[in-house]
């Protein structure tokens, strides 16, 4: 992998920055881009099960488009997103009955994707073709022996580069079935073994050391698959067809946590977020800026779908207390916990985040990157092999900092610029594009009743 410094190379290839003015709060109601998990499987079952998928409120952003034209390349016949809407035309048939997905004649483009690429590897897999995948130069650093090694136990041959690295080439077809315990808790690497063993011959069984987002084992339920489950386990015997389905995907509680944090650090503010996704696997953030002092408030919206929704209002306190979170805990927030480092600079006490090794190979390193880009805006912070240590409060300056391409990094550091002192400048904002097309706009709205701003411009 790649050290901070190593990296700081590319940082002349950014195109786009977002300009800083802290304030005095945020204030206001912000719709948040659809779920991005949600939106990748959706499209993904819809693109193995029987007639036509409909998904409402699909994320437009680089990474779930670029799981669109993967499927694309597939043979899958796919319309939109339009005013938000794909409809998707699937092709079941690994098991024999259909005609199945079409070998691709070039290769698939996955860009900055993690979850396209190790999805897409068991969604495949199971077909009898032969299909290359790559992703950006992000991607290409991510570990992907931990799809690679049980999809190959389960029949695929797979070739990759050394270390288990992008590109992959794979052929695939007539698989078995696996009981697989992995050694990290990954919603992908389940993901990918029970996208493979739905298509292939007997019992597939997945064990985790501890329970990681369930959006698949839901929505797999949704489109009629019979599965068992319980916490950290869930099993499947293959093959099985699905039914295409109509699916509204809501807001992605991810993206809303740039919002909550914000509203959590700078006193006297308050936003709503309307519509977004309720998951207990993903609203881990909320019960921890609770406990760190935020007032939080849920009203679930009636259920109309494979996962639970509705509005969440965060108000910030006068001061926040510091946290330690670890163990079980960090599947169950682990992409919000770069803006819950911002939230524990502005905590009084010391906040620790441990057991979370695994932000080290997400689109950075997230724990060296962030470090490095706080300390540049002027706040102190530790690091350790496996997380961040942070004494608060603390107010910077503000100054420049770096996205290192990472969309999460670009936003949290926004976030942690917005409570500085003084103007700061985040470069490299392109990134955001992945996951939060609109994101400075929608932070703007909110920042200016408190006189900040929040502007993106090119480099
Ligand atoms: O399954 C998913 O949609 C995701 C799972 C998580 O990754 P891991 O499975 O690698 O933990 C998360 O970080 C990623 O943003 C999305
Ligand atoms: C880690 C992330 O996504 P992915 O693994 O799909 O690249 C993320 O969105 O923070």
């Amino acid at each position: 992998m790649a050290t901070v410094k190593d990296q700081g190379s590319a940082a002349e290839s950014g195109s786009r920055l977002i300009q800083v003015t802290p304030g005095q709060g945020v204030r206001g109601t912000a719709f948040v881009p659809p779920d991005k998990s949600l939106s990748h499987r959706a499209a993904m079952l819809g693109a193995i099960a029987e007639g036509t998928t409909v998904v409402r409120s699909f994320l437009t952003a680089l990474d779930t488009l670029a799981t669109l034209d993967c499927l694309r390349a597939l043979g899958v016949e796919v319309a939109g997103p339009k005013d938000g809407t794909v409809i998707i035309k699937g092709r079941p048939g690994s098991s024999g009955a259909g005609a199945g997905f079409d070998e691709p004649d070039h290769v698939l483009d996955a860009g900055n994707s993690g979850t396209t690429l190790r999805l897409l590897a068991g969604l495949a897999a199971p077909h009898p073709i032969f299909w290359v995948a790559t992703g950006d130069a992000s991607l290409r650093r991510r570990p992907m022996g931990r799809v690679i090694e049980p999809l190959e136990r389960m029949g695929a041959r797979i070739m990759a580069r050394r270390g288990g690295l992008a590109p992959l080439a794979i052929t695939g077809g007539a698989l078995s079935g696996i009981v697989w315990r992995t050694s990290v808790a990954s919603a992908q690497v389940k993901s990918a073994i029970l996208l493979a063993g739905l298509q292939a011959r007997g019992l597939t069984r997945v064990e985790e050391p501890a329970q990681s987002r369930d959006h698949t084992e839901r929505m797999l339920a949704f489109f009629g698959a019979e599965l068992r489950r319980g916490e950290g386990w869930a099993e499947l015997q293959g093959p099985q067809r699905l039914r295409g389905r109509t699916v509204t995907v809501p807001g992605d509680p991810s993206s809303a946590a740039f919002f909550w944090v914000a509203a959590a650090i700078l006193p006297g503010s308050e936003v709503r977020t309307p519509e977004v996704g309720l998951n207990p696997t993903r609203i881990e953030v909320l019960r921890v800026l609770e406990e760190m002092g935020a007032e939080v408030d849920v009203r679930p919206a009636p259920e109309r779908g494979p996962e639970p929704a509705g509005d969440v209002t965060v108000r910030g306190p006068s001061e926040l207390r510091a946290v330690r979170i670890e163990g079980r805990r960090v599947p169950l927030l682990i992409d919000e916990l770069p803006v819950l480092a911002v939230a524990a600079l502005h905590a009084r006490g010391t906040s620790q985040i441990r057991d979370a090794a695994e932000l080290r190979y997400k689109e950075s390193d997230r724990i060296d990157a962030l470090a490095h880009e706080l300390r540049q805006l002027g706040f102190s912070v530790e690091t350790f092999p496996d997380g961040l240590g942070i004494s608060g409060p603390q107010r910077a300056l503000g100054g420049e900092a770096w996205s290192h391409g990472d969309h999460r990094l670009a936003m949290a550091l926004v976030v942690a610029a917005l409570a500085g002192k003084r103007p700061s400048v985040v470069k490299g904002t392109e990134c955001i594009e992945t996951s939060f097309p609109g994101f400075a706009a929608a932070m703007d709205r909110l920042a200016r009743p408190g006189n900040a701003r929040v502007v993106e411009q090119p480099a």
